[in-house]
This record gives C-alpha cells, structure tokens and sequence, in this order.
C-alpha cells in the first residue's frame, strides 16, 4: 500500500517480521553486539554519496562550522556587528505580523566595512536596545520557510495515530520531504517536534510562561472575554483547542501571512529569552503576533507548545529513530530514495550511529549539521565528546548481593569503588581556562558551586589544555575530616550561591576522566583512564579526591569493604569491569559493566525506583486538607507514557504532606492526559500534570490487573509491593523516572532470584 503525503508519494516501511519489530520499537542499546551483515551493508552504503571527511562544499558547510565552534554561545558575542546592525535594520521599523518572515532580510547599507571597536560597540548597543524591545536576537541558524501549518498538520496526525510504527513512519517521510527543500530545515522542525527550544545545557530556556498569562493573551488576541476563556477551560482542559476554536470564529478582514516554521521557532525562543523590566508584557506582544496569524489547527499547537506540553504522544527516542531514517535517506543516491529500500540492517546501524553521536554530544543542531556534512555512517568519527558540551553519563545497573557481583564478573577484572551519596558532578575544562560543571541531566550548575576551582586540583596546569571528569560532589566536614550525609547536601542553595553564602563545604570525589586535552578516552579501558586521572589531576583533602577502591574477588573482602562504605557514608559499592573493551565508558547506557550494590536496599530488590506522580487521593482522618496518597507511575520511553504502578502512602511526614499539597494543588489538570495508562479501578480523586518524582522503597514486585507497568510485555502490569516514599527526587526531570523496561528488567531478576 502506498501513502501520499502533501503530494509525495512515500511506500510504508515493511517489516519482515515481528523480530524486527521487536528492534524498531527496542530501547537505545538493542542493537549493541549484533553484527549488521556486511554484503548489504557495503551494497548500500558505496550506493551512498561518498562524503570525504571536510570534503563537503554544501552551502551547510559553512554554517556547520560555525555551529560547531561556539553553538552553545548562540546570543553571545559570536554575532557579528554586521549581523547585529542587519537585524537592527530591520527591526527599527514596526514589524505587522504579515511581516515577521521579511525580518532580517537586508543589509543598511549604513552597515561597518569593517568592525572596528567603535562599530561594534555601537551596534552592541543598538542591539541591547532592540533585544530590549523584542527579547534577544537570534543569528539565523533556526531559519526555515516551511510553512508552520505543514508541522501543525503533521502534529493532527500523530495526535490520532497510536501506532509507534505509524509515527515513525509519519515523522520520517515529513522530516525527508522537508530537506529536499532545504536541509536547514530540519533542525528548527527537530525542536518543535521534541518541543524544546535547544539542548537542555543552554541556559534561559524556559519559556515561564503561567496558565493566566496565556489565558489573557488568547482572550486579547481572540475576542474572547477572560471568563469565556476559563469557562471553556474547565470544560475541556486544553488551552490549545481553545485558541484554536476562538481564533477559527474570529472575523479577520485580512487573511494574514503564513507563519513559518523559522518565525515560530525563533519567536519561541525569544519568548524563552525575553528578561528583565516588563519581561511578560513583550512576552505577551511576541505571542499576540503569532497567535494573530495562526489559521486552521495552528493556534492548537502553537499553545500548546507555549505551555511546553505538546500531548500528541510523540516520544524523543520516536523522533531520533525518524531522523536517522530520513538522514539516511538524504545522504543515499537516487535508487535508495525510499525508507523501504533501505536495508533493515542499515537502518539498524545509522539509528545506532546516531543515538551513540547524542549521547557523546546531546545537541541535536550539532548532530544533524554532522550527519549533512559527514554522512550519518561517518558520525562517530565526527560527532564525539568535546569539553563545553556534557555527555549523558554512563549508569548502573542494581544488584541485590554480593553473590550476584561475583557471578556476573566471574573471570573478569573488576574494581568496586565506594557509592558516594552526593550529586553527579561532570566537571569540564575548556581552552580558555574556564570551568563547567554539569549535573546528572546536563545541567549547568556551576554557579552552584563556586567554590569549586578545578585547576587547583590539576597536576601540571601548563600541560593540560582540556579534561572532562566524572565527579560525585559529597557534603564535607571540614572539621572533621569526614563524608557529610545528602541530606546535608541538600540544604545547599541551588542558584544564585555566593561564596558567602557556604555553609555546607563540598568535596569532589572523582571516578574517572573521559577527555583529556582533546583525546577522547571514553575508548580506553578503565585501568588506563584511572592511570590517567591520577597522572594529570592531584588530590587536595577535602576539596578532590578520588573514590576509594579495591580490586578483588573475594567475598569477605567484598563484604568488608561494603560495610566499610557505609561506615563512611556512602550508599554501598560500586562494581564495575577494569580491563578489556567491555570496561569503556558507555554513554548514556544503563550498562552491565557497572554494577550498583546499595546496602539499605539489598532487603529489597536491590534498588530504590523514582516514579512520576500523577495523581492523589484526598487524605482522611488525620490526613484532612492534604493528600493521603498518590498515584504513581513509570515511564514508558518508547511511547512516551507514564504507566501506573502504585499507590503510595507511607513514608511521609506530617510537614511532607503539607509540603506535597502545597507544591503540587497548582499542577492539577480536570482529567487524566491521553499519555496516562491506568485502570479504572485505581483513579485518583484528582490528576496532576507530571512533574515531581518520588524517590519509592518497595519489598518486592508483583504483578497485578490493577497496574500498567511494563503490561506491553506481561499480561497484566507489574507493581510495587509496600512502596514507602523516601524524597522527591529534585535532580530528575520526569522523563528520567524509572522506565517501564527497567521494572520489567528488574521484576524478571527478582523471578529469576526467586526461582
Ligand atoms: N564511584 C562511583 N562511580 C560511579 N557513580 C557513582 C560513584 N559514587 C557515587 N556515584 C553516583 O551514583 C549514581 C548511580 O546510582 P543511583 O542509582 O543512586 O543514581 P540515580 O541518580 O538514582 O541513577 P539511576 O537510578 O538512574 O541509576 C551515579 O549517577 C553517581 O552520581
């Protein structure tokens, strides 16, 4: 059967069997250890344009070099004065929303020959003040003249699609029609299909936009009285379809310029951007001007994506599988210009190359530049780790004995390292002598940390240009010399940390070195990186210091120095390969190489789970005027839901309670999202938009008819059996919840422990 799609004509991709289909709905590292055949393989890819390493003359090229050096420093000082002044130009006269695509457009011809300080610093001023009037200017790297309802449409589509399959087939024949117009297009489209406005490591991101600001925006823009607009809302629950049904009623007397993809992207962004006096009211002027000219099912997505809620069940590892089909697709000739003529298992290793490039360098403009440059066979020699952009850390996986240490590396090297019980620290040195210090998620959070300065712990300064180390930062005694509990840690403040402020001293304790002077060592074994960290860097008590560790088989040994940990307040042991290829740094990947051994949870199975919140019951008796439970779920990453599997009311102290009911009142929702998976049986009194993880204890797994976990894989789902609540996990956002496959990973040990 054949498909058209805005007048392509695309095949839909067969899969040969369900095996197959196992893979394209299979998690990040499925494919690792499977040998792609390599007669098709070499057939297709000498089919595929043969692109030199820098031998490209694409007009993305130079972009691409640009990107490459400093994309992260977007707004910064890498914007030329005649940029700034050519924008400027532009934006001095009043810009209709009819206009918003002719911005940027035409050089002054007042503009510098050259930029001198003068010059420069003049059009520096110049473009404080237009950023003052309109937010930041953005360079155009997010140009795209794809009209924004084509994206819209598409978005429709998928909201009514529940195939995975289907999805996927729908993004990736989109994402391939779209770079036969232009390449450029893909990475603005890429942001509003993932709805972020660039790799969470760039700061100012966040949109801040409240449920009342855009309430009054659409009422502004669309006619609609203020109380119109909430009766509607308590009605149906979705401002998007409200603006939608308001702005499709409302009289125009001109039909309004098409927005395009690039306007809405970079206006989002600005959106993001915009600070300081009057910040909401040229927020809201940026949204009026988008909002007047969405037609059709624009004004629906265009609110949502506002509200950073896209709800169309559009997954990012959905997204990433359709750009590596649709990327391999550009880079091949003519007689592969179908995703069915693709090989299965070339397809297998481009989403494999491309999923390995975003976990070394989590920046989708970076990658997709990379595979347009190098091809997305090439990407791993192209689009590796690089100081200044943090890599997703390697993770564990849980184990509930020593016993089980030892059978999973008997005949191997292992080392165990004590668990500290601080927060991932990945701290980054750059040419220019700067220091990052990035959190488990990527996020900058070197300003939490102030205290920290990196070069004071390096061997010889003059030698060492660039490293990136994996730390855990652990609350410090100084008095005392000794390791402080998380909790300790947790009283730190989180922004805005002056060195007066420090109360809590922190001491890094390193485990292992990634990137040195731009080598990247994530491919050596991790006896070598240790040599190496010990080589370049230097302990300073209290301040850095490496994990203790120990190499040894021995059983009582292992017990000892687990106990010994614990005395030191540490969380347990971690266990992990020493030599061999099996011992590389894995990004990203929850890898068999590395083993976590808890103690306090060894009882239980092994681990303690963080599970998004997504509803509550009002509390009873002494529970009165708070919840007096919650309804729990994992996340599912293939389809992007949250599957139930609990409801918990143990753990929480009184003030705990007050806290919950105080913090999440504000997220309720009138019903449960379209991404919720649960049984009647278990509904909550009320819903909550996902958004705070807890930190859960369970005895042990079970299945049940009631719950949802993991129920692709079993009949029914599975559950945790006496769940008691530890913290709310602040560092995890709630797409970093316990996935469904790792309760079915772990209920499927506990079975096999049992057996
Ligand atoms: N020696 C060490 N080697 C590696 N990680 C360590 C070490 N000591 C402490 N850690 C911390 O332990 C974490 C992994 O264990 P844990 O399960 O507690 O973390 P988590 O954030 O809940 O991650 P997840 O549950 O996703 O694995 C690492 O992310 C790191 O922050």
């Amino acid at each position: 059967m054949r498909r058209s799609l805005a007048g392509l004509t695309f095949t839909p991709l067969r899969l040969s069997s369900p095996r197959s289909l196992l893979f394209m709905s299979s998690s990040l590292p499925s494919s690792a250890g499977k040998k792609p055949k390599q007669a098709t393989l070499a057939r297709f890819f000498t089919s595929m344009k043969n692109k030199p390493p820098g031998g490209s003359s694409s007009p993305e090229k130079a972009t691409k070099h640009k990107l490459e050096s400093g994309i992260n420093e977007i707004n910064s000082e890498g914007a030329s004065a005649i940029k700034k002044l050519k924008h400027v130009s532009a934006v001095q006269t009043p810009v209709e929303p009819s206009d918003m695509s002719s911005n940027s457009s035409s050089l002054p011809s007042s503009a510098p020959s050259s930029g001198g300080v003068d010059a420069s610093q003049k059009s520096r001023e110049l473009t404080l003040k237009v950023e003052e009037e309109q937010g930041p200017i953005e360079n155009d790297h997010y140009s795209s003249n794809i009209p924004y309802s084509e994206v819209c449409e598409v978005f429709n589509e998928i909201e009514a699609t529940s195939s995975r399959l289907e999805i996927i087939r729908i993004c990736s024949d989109f994402f391939t029609k779209i770079m036969k117009q232009s390449s450029k297009n893909l990475i603005p489209t890429t942001y509003l299909f993932i709805n972020r406005l660039g790799p969470d490591y760039e700061p100012g991101l966040e949109l801040g936009l409240g449920e009342n600001l855009l309430m009054k925006t659409i009422s502004e823009s669309c006619g609609k009285s203020m109380s119109q607009i909430k009766l509607k809302y308590k009605e149906i629950g979705d401002l998007g379809e409200i603006a939608m049904g308001a702005r499709n009623v409302q009289p125009t007397m001109f039909k309004p310029k098409p927005l395009t993809v690039g306007e809405v992207f970079k206006s989002l962004r600005s959106i993001a951007k915009t600070q300081g006096k009057d910040s909401q009211l040229r927020k809201v002027k940026l949204i009026k001007r988008m909002l007047t000219a969405c037609q059709g099912v624009e004004a629906k997505f265009l609110i949502r994506s506002l509200e950073s809620k896209l709800r169309i069940g559009l997954a990012e590892k959905t997204v990433l599988i359709s750009l590596s089909k649709a990327l391999l697709l550009h880079g091949g000739n003519e007689e592969s210009s179908r995703v069915d003529d693709i090989p299965m298992d070339a397809l297998e290793s481009a989403q494999q190359k491309i999923r390995d490039a975003f976990c070394q360098v989590p920046n989708y403009e970076l990658v997709i530049n990379s595979c347009l440059e190098h091809g997305i066979m090439n990407l791993d020699q192209f689009c590796t780790l690089r100081p200044g952009i943090p890599l997703k850390p390697m993770l564990a996986k849980p184990t509930k004995a020593i016993n089980e240490v030892l059978d999973r590396f008997q005949g191997e090297t292992f080392t165990s390292e004590y668990k500290y019980d601080g927060e991932r620290a990945q701290v980054h040195l750059l040419d220019d002598g700067t220091m990052r210090i990035y959190s488990r998620n990527g996020e900058n959070m070197t300003e939490r940390y102030p205290e920290i300065r990196i070069t004071d712990f390096i061997q010889d300064i003059d030698a060492t240009k660039n490293l990136i180390l994996d730390c855990e930062a652990v609350a410090w005694d100084k008095e005392q010399g000794k390791i402080l509990p998380f909790q300790v840690l947790s009283t730190r403040k989180r922004k805005d940390v002056e060195l007066s402020d420090i109360k809590v001293k922190v001491c890094l304790f390193a485990f292992d070195i990634l990137c040195h002077n731009g080598e990247r060592l994530i491919n050596k074994s991790l006896r070598e990186r240790r040599d190496c960290l010990t080589k370049v860097t230097k302990v300073v008590p209290g301040e850095f210091q490496y994990a203790t560790q120990i190499v040894t088989d021995n059983l009582d040994e292992l017990q000892k120095f687990l106990d010994e940990s614990v005395n030191q307040s540490c969380e347990g042991l971690m266990v992990k390969m020493l030599e061999g290829p099996e011992s590389h740094y894995e990004p990203s990947k929850r890898s068999r190489n590395w083993l976590k051994l808890k103690k306090d949870y060894l009882e239980g199975i092994g681990d303690s789970l963080d599970l998004c919140v997504i509803g509550a019951y009002y509390g009873r008796g002494k529970r009165t005027g708070t919840y007096g439970g919650f309804l729990l779920g994992c996340y599912n990453q293939d389809s992007g839901e949250f599957e139930t599997c609990c409801k918990i009311g143990t753990g929480f102290s009184d003030e705990m309670l007050q806290q919950l009911h105080e913090r999440l009142t504000p997220t309720i929702i009138d019903g449960p999202k379209a991404t919720f998976v649960f049984d009647s049986s278990a509904e909550p009194d009320v819903w909550f938009e996902p958004t705070t993880l807890f930190e859960v204890l369970t005895a042990d797994l079970s299945l049940s008819p009631i719950y949802k976990a993991g129920s692709a894989t079993f009949d029914k789902g599975v559950s945790l059996r006496f769940p008691r609540f530890l913290r709310i996990r602040e560092d995890k956002g709630v797409e970093d919840a316990t996935s469904s496959e790792q309760i079915v990973e772990l209920y499927e040990n506990q079975s096999h422990m049992q057996n």
